[in-house]
């Protein structure tokens, strides 16, 4: 489903180019929950990034459902690839459910959107994926910005699936919210994901959550894989304790 095959990635500072990514590679199957974990600056973002079209690698391929992502054909391929971020993104001031037809962006003539005309349809399957989600009918018509932060991922998930992407990344989800809704927020993130067959790259910072969510973990550090692996290989938080402690000496 999705192939990446020696990625590098630079950022140019004051002092030159610092390369923060370095010959990655990695394939993640159709239907896979794969977490990524790694220090901050090991390179996460970058790489979600990269795979998003956000960003141009400077080296390497990345191919998405068969495709190789390439400048021109990146808003085509963002069609398959649904985003799920730390803080949300949503617009605070509209509602639920007009957050979650931003979703539906992508497919519909920009004055839709504008205008906010959506079919009824479109406002049926809305309020579907709201109680899909978890929140109440009564959540549809609420300004996001209202809603507690666990609610308002809640949003952000059915946003990112509405229209059933292949590929769903997911940039520490759950790293502003409080152990319980993360665990819950996983749970639902995990579920949807395996109702509509989507393949989930996730990166976070909690290895118990990854231990007990993924299928499979890639450690990224300092812009290089350390590990990649089914979970049952994961030897778990001292390993990754090791590995980080080993990166920032
Ligand atoms: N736009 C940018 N310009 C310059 N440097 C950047 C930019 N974005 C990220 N970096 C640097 O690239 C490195 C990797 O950043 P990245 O955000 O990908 O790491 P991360 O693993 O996602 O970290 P965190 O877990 O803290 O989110 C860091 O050193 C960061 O400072």
């Amino acid at each position: 489903m999705l192939s990446i095959h020696e990625v590098s990635k630079s950022y140019e500072g004051k002092s030159g180019p610092t390369k923060v990514l370095r010959g990655v590679s990695m394939e993640v199957k159709r239907g896979e929950f794969c977490v990524m974990l790694g220090s901050s600056g090991a390179g996460k973002s970058t790489l979600l990034k990269l795979i998003s079209g956000q960003l141009a690698a400077d080296e390497g391929q990345i191919i998405v459902d068969g495709t190789v992502l390439t400048k021109s054909n990146c808003r085509q391929l963002q069609r398959q690839i649904g985003m799920v971020h730390q803080h949300f993104e949503l617009v605070e001031r509209l509602t639920c459910l007009d957050n979650l037809m931003l979703g539906l962006l992508p497919w519909v003539p920009w004055y839709r959107s504008v205008f906010r005309y959506w079919t009824n349809q479109e406002r049926t399957m809305a309020c579907q994926w709201l109680a899909r989600v978890g929140l109440e009918p009564s959540h549809a018509l609420r300004r996001s910005g209202k809603l507690s932060g666990g609610q308002q991922q809640r949003v952000a998930i059915a946003r990112a699936l509405i229209r059933k992407p292949k590929l769903v990344l997911a940039d520490e989800p759950v790293a502003s919210l409080d152990p319980e809704t993360s665990h819950s927020i996983l749970t639902l993130l995990r579920g949807v994901a395996r109702e509509c067959n989507a393949t989930v790259l996730c990166s976070l910072h909690q290895p118990d959550l990854a231990h007990e969510f993924a299928d499979r973990i890639i450690h990224l550090t300092s812009g290089v894989i350390k590990f990649d692996g089914p979970v049952a290989d994961w030897s778990g938080k001292s390993t990754y304790r090791d590995l980080t402690t080993t990166q920032s000496n």
